[in-house]
């Protein structure tokens, strides 16, 4: 069978777990060591994990547990020193730089804690950009439904300098919904952004999932953002130790300090 992903490509018969949910990123046996010898670093060991189409997980744990690390490999930024990464159905590991850079940019949205916006473009321009780089189209009807959802009609032709730090990020949900990724990355959203504003972010990567069945995976250190989420991982020393399923603010604040208490990363 055959299964439209959320950017209307047809992927060839993409994996999904025994319910039949389609898995939008598998790792298999992922592991990432910085360096060699006496000076090498895990910085991830995860082995496997599978992330599935059309919801929103949070990775969380300490600082130095992983996180980014996990980020950066399942979403094709990183290559792992061991095991596999399927991204949309495709194993990460065979493609050569340029075919992976072109497979992030059709199947991949990013949203960083930094907004990373390019200044000297304003905000039509950033949000049309990652489909202009796969050369695809973002039409006039898709352009003007993801600006209304994120509330800058009015401001597309302002540059990033002009716009406080909520609707930057706003800009950025709007660059990575543009060419209807497979999955959206989030590294710290929120991380930036005072509690109001973090909720109107938090709450149009909610909408992305649960009106657009987008996929999201957000690092976070915030229980209340990582409450926004399905499902939250718990991170320590580069490994999975907890997988919740939708913990509230209280049960995730108490895994977190749970985790701190053990200490950091070991080689
Ligand atoms: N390029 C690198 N070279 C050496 N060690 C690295 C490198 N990148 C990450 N590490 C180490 O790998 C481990 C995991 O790092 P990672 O950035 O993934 O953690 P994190 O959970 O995202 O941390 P934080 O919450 O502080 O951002 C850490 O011990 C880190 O120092």
């Amino acid at each position: 069978m055959n299964v439209p992903s959320p950017n209307g490509r047809v992927a060839a018969e993409p994996p999904s777990d025994a319910a039949g949910v389609p898995v939008a990123v598998s790792l298999r046996g992922v592991r990432k060591v910085h360096g060699r010898g006496d000076s090498a670093v895990r910085a991830l060991d995860i082995g496997d994990i599978d992330f599935f189409g059309g919801t929103f997980t949070a990775v969380m744990g300490p600082s130095g547990s992983g996180k980014s690390t996990l980020l950066h490999c399942a979403a094709g930024l990183d290559r792992p020193s061991a095991g596999t990464v399927r991204l949309a159905g495709t194993d990460l590991a065979r493609l050569s730089e340029t075919a992976l850079t072109k497979q992030r940019r059709s199947h991949v949205g990013f949203v960083f804690q930094a907004f990373n916006l390019v200044s000297a473009l304003n905000v039509r321009e950033n949000i049309l950009l990652p489909s202009r780089l796969a050369g695809t189209r973002c039409d006039r009807g898709r352009l003007a439904e993801i600006v209304r959802r994120v509330g800058l009609e009015g401001r597309l032709r302002h540059r990033p300098a002009q716009l406080s730090g909520g609707e930057q990020q706003r800009v950025a949900i709007a660059r990575a919904l543009s060419v209807r990724p497979d999955v959206i990355f989030c590294d710290e959203p929120t991380g930036a952004l005072d509690t109001g504003t973090a909720a109107e972010v938090l709450t149009l990567l909610r909408q992305a999932v649960d009106a657009d069945r987008q996929t999201v995976i957000m690092v976070t250190h915030d229980p209340v953002a990582a409450s926004y989420a399905d499902r939250v991982v718990f991170l320590a020393d580069g490994r999975v130790v907890d997988d919740l399923p939708a913990p509230g603010v209280a049960a995730i604040a108490d895994h977190l300090a749970r985790l701190g208490a053990r200490g950091g990363v070991s080689s």
